[in-house]
């Protein structure tokens, strides 16, 4: 079993041709169905991106984390406001338990920044040579990849132009994230994972990542597929389903929907529970996340053409989903990441 595969092609292209039109539709109708059974799928980026311009941060990456700690610590996150920045092994905590893995974070810059503000400081860089400029590129390319996606789902919602233009205004200033995480194998013995299974918590996660196989995996709610994961703990309480793996496919990002799109569609979109486990190999996996986020004041609520298709098939758990404010949503939620928890705020 494989998580659908999506060429974002006929967004990026200017003519509305009715065939691109057609195009068009097949890919909305493609994401919205894949944000209904999986909350994943793959976007091949292909015809967006040289796909030489990934690899290159992955390289970049690797070079980092390879250097001695105190040269990684030039740049800690405890020197800023303990978000921006690198966190060491084992810094970062989900569920209550220390990752196996080391980051470095970046965050939307801010007007006048102040590191005593919880996000509100400066990003910091690697003096690796080229480094900054080339993260600063693909986070330039992601974010507009953002809008592109966030319009083929308006369209994958049947949202009409005002509606789209209500949501658009959501998200045109996103408070977007890049990280680069490098994974070292886990010890054969060790009984817990390389990151901890978590929903994403903001919108769109476009995430690229080295060759490495069997790192990732998704939960899905579907019973019928056969696993390909085993003995593992659960983690996902009673709920039934299976863990699946999402390895890399060449060409692709692998795309993942934040609890704000849960909100925006009052859950008949689910951000799904995913978590990393890389074991059983001798180097380190590097993987770069790029998280398209809400803008930071933005006012999430269940939109009108979610309601609207829910009228005829309401939501099976029956949830009621609250309006948030996506900064202080994030800013609750950075605040339980690290090791030593809400207090450094
Ligand atoms: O490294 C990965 O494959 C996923 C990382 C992740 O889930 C996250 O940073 O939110
Ligand atoms: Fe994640």
């Amino acid at each position: 079993m494989s998580l659908p595969i999506i060429d974002i092609l006929p967004y990026l292209e200017d003519d509305r041709s009715t065939d691109n039109e057609a195009q068009r539709r097949e890919v909305a109708a493609k994401i919205h169905n894949a944000c209904v059974d999986y909350g994943f799928f793959y976007l091949n980026i292909s015809s967006y991106v040289d796909p030489q311009e990934p690899e290159e941060l992955i390289a970049l990456a690797r070079q980092f984390f390879s250097l001695p700690q105190e040269e990684k610590d030039k740049i800690s996150l405890r020197n800023e406001d303990q978000a921006r920045g690198y966190a060491r092994l084992k810094e970062n905590v989900t569920n209550g338990k220390a990752d196996n893995h080391e980051g470095i974070d970046w965050y939307r810059p801010v007007k006048n920044p102040d590191k005593t503000k919880p996000l509100w400081g400066e990003n910091q860089w690697p003096t690796v040579p080229t480094f900054r400029e080339k993260y600063e590129r693909w986070v330039n390319k992601m974010k507009i990849l953002g809008v592109i996606v966030m319009r083929a789902m308006a369209d994958g919602l049947s949202m009409t132009s005002e509606e789209r233009e209500d949501l658009s205004c959501q998200v045109d200033d996103s408070f977007w994230v890049m990280r680069a995480i490098g994974y070292p194998p886990l010890p054969n013995d060790h009984d817990g994972f390389s990151c901890g299974a978590h929903k994403d918590y903001g919108c769109l996660t476009f995430l690229y990542t080295d060759p490495t196989p069997a790192a990732l995996q998704v939960f899905t709610h579907k019973v019928d597929v056969g696993s390909d994961v085993s003995g593992l703990p659960a983690e996902q309480g009673s709920q039934p389903g299976s863990w699946i793996n999402a390895n890399p496919i060449p060409g692709c990002v692998i795309c993942n929907i934040g609890e704000m799109w849960e909100i925006w569609t009052n859950g008949l979109y689910k951000s799904t529970l995913h978590r990393v486990v890389h074991r059983s190999m001798n180097y380190s996996d590097i993987r770069i996340p790029f998280f398209f986020e809400p803008n930071f004041n933005a006012h999430v609520k269940p939109l009108a053409a979610a309601l609207r298709i829910q009228a005829d098939k309401p939501n099976p758990d029956g949830k009621e989903y609250k309006p948030v404010v996506y900064g202080d949503f994030l800013l609750n939620k950075v605040g339980n990441n690290f090791s030593d928890g809400k207090e450094k705020y």
